[in-house]
């Protein structure tokens, strides 16, 4: 199955998204415009695209594994949720990145991947006195390193 996606480009400095079938279902995403972070320095890194996602469907974004060390950042929420509302034609995705030296991210440089998600059936939580199943036991409790 195929799901057809509308994109908007903000800049034609950025690659167009690239789905490679067969490596990865991951698509990797571009700094829209050049950042300077100075280290200690946060900042929101605009991604240059805004999507209209398949209905009932959100988008994760994470970064790359190269990423901190071709750049030395880090993702502050660690990872992105696009809701499938964030569709208008300004909802433009960003990376909010915390530098841990001094860096540079140049237009058009790839600093993170996204996937789309199904969203999870409706939740209802219904309080009980007991769960009725024996304890599992927390950290370490399997004996594990
Ligand atoms: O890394 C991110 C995180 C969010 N967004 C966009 C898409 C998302 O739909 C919108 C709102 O994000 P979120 O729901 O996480 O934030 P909030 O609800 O506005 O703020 P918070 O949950 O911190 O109260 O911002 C991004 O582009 N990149």
């Amino acid at each position: 199955m195929t799901a057809n996606i509308k994109i908007k480009y903000f800049t034609d400095e950025i690659e167009r998204l690239r789905y490679i079938d067969g490596k990865s279902d991951w698509i990797d995403l571009r700094a829209a415009k050049e950042v300077e972070l100075k280290a200690g320095e946060f900042k929101l890194i605009p991604l240059g695209i805004a999507m209209e996602l398949p209905a009932g469907y959100e988008a994760h974004v994470v970064p790359r594994s190269s990423t901190f060390k071709n750049y030395g950042i880090i993702q502050t929420n660690s990872m992105g949720i696009i809701d499938e509302t964030y569709c208008g034609d300004n909802d433009q995705w960003f990376f909010p990145a915390y530098a841990l030296r001094d860096t540079v991210i140049r237009v058009n440089d790839r600093i993170c991947q996204f996937r789309i998600m199904e969203h999870q059936p409706a939740i209802c939580f219904e309080a009980v006195d007991s769960l009725d199943h024996e304890d599992r036991g927390g950290h370490g409790s399997t004996g594990l390193q």
